[in-house]
């Protein structure tokens, strides 16, 4: 049996070295084994996820893309895309071995020792683009959210081969490989709709000239009705592939005060439509809020791929969404600007999007 701790965690000042500092994350916090949740995870009531508001029988579309040539496919991408922001893609054709390899490698990276990880940490990760962390942004926020993450900026096969984690990056790069058609097709798809006939290089930049890819690991939560695992929060990529694993946990916001769980189906991807699309389409297709409860009995993974403008982009409605005189509700924003205006603050729901409205 794991031991308990002497002096409560929860009454230590050390909390934010011992966790975010020395890289020992919620997961070193986790298998200390403590019988309660240290304060500072403690959100506020109204961020705490209750039974109360959520909707068991609503539920977000599931869409088989194995006739993927057929317009009812397309069609059904762009009506969720629309109304919910949010589907699951079954029958995609990524292999279900390169996604389960993905999954065993987030596991192998974050059973790694805290000093293996801590190499990775903003402080003494060897690139911008690998980061080891804890919560969302720990210096911003009242209450740290229960997660920790591996976040990868895909720069090219070499420098991954080279800088990013030897436990992970063959199955991660596979991953993000497998997966190019599926964005491909679901952004011709979405483009199709908006009157836009051809991605030329420009808007190919524009839709999808970088990629993030985040490794999430919720661990077993002692108390995991008072904290969350992430925040309301809406996505800043243009799309979001998300792989889930079979825990549960994700809620995307429905109608009013509600929220729909996303239950786990096996070979699943989740698909969400992030802000930069929101933006690109003039609020045509939606950004929707969602978040990720703890648990209180299993650890939970997922891994994102954040299908991104680049850094150097200017991003606002295309013209063709405009060409009908449809008046732009977006400015032109440069994409860094926009996500460093993500970072810079505590999740905080649909407000991000603020920062480019008219
Ligand atoms: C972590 O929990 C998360 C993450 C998310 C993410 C959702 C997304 O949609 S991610 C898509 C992000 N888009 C991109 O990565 C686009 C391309 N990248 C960039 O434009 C830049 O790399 C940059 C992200 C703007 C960073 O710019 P740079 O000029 O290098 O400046 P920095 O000083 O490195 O960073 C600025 C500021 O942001 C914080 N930050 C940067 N990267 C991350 C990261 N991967 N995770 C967390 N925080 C990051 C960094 O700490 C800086 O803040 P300081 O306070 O230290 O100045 C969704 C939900 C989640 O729970
Ligand atoms: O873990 C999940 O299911 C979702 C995580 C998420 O929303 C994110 O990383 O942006
Ligand atoms: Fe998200």
């Amino acid at each position: 049996m794991a031991p308990t701790v002497a002096t409560p965690i929860s009454e230590s000042s050390n909390i934010t070295d011992l966790v975010v500092t020395n890289g020992n994350g919620v997961k070193g916090l986790s298998e200390m084994g403590l019988k309660t949740l240290p304060k500072q995870y403690i959100q506020p009531v109204e961020e705490r996820i209750t039974v109360s508001n959520i909707l068991p029988q609503e539920s977000i579309p599931i869409i088989d893309m194995s006739n993927w040539d057929e317009l009812k496919v397309s069609e059904s991408i762009c009506d969720a895309a629309e109304k919910c922001g949010f589907f699951q893609i079954i029958n995609h054709g990524v292999p279900i071995e390169v996604l389960e390899n993905v999954k065993d490698a987030t596991h192998r990276f974050f059973n790694l020792p805290a000093e293996e990880k801590r190499k990775f940490s903003k402080e003494n990760s060897p690139s911008n683009s690998v980061r080891f962390g804890t919560s969302f942004s720990p210096e911003a926020e009242k209450a740290l959210e229960w997660k920790d993450y591996l976040s990868l900026f895909y720069v090219s096969e070499d420098e991954a081969s080279a800088l990013w984690p030897s436990a992970c990056k063959d199955q991660v790069l596979e991953y993000m490989r497998g997966s190019e058609p599926v964005i491909q097709r679901l952004l011709e798809a979405l483009m199709k709709r908006i009157n836009v006939k051809e991605i030329d290089e420009t808007k190919e930049s524009l839709l999808m000239g970088s990629k993030r890819i985040n490794l999430n690991y919720y661990p077993i939560c002692p108390n995991p009705e008072l904290t969350v695992g992430v925040g309301r929060h809406s996505d800043v990529s243009t799309l979001t592939i998300l792989l889930q694993d079979n825990i549960g946990g994700l809620y995307v916001r429905g109608n009013n005060d509600s929220w729909v769980h996303v239950p786990p189906v096996s070979g699943s991807l989740v698909i969400n439509v992030g802000d930069a699309l929101q933006i690109i389409s003039n609020g045509r297709y939606k950004s929707i809020e969602h978040r990720v409860a703890a648990s209180g009995s299993k650890n939970r993974i997922s891994v994102p791929i954040f299908v991104n403008p680049r850094p150097c982009d200017m991003i606002g409605p295309f013209s063709e969404v405009l060409a009908r005189g449809e008046k732009a509700l977006y400015k032109q924003v440069l994409y860094s600007d926009y996500v460093k205006h993500f970072f810079r603050k505590a999740h905080d729901g649909k407000n991000t999007i603020e920062f480019a409205k008219i």
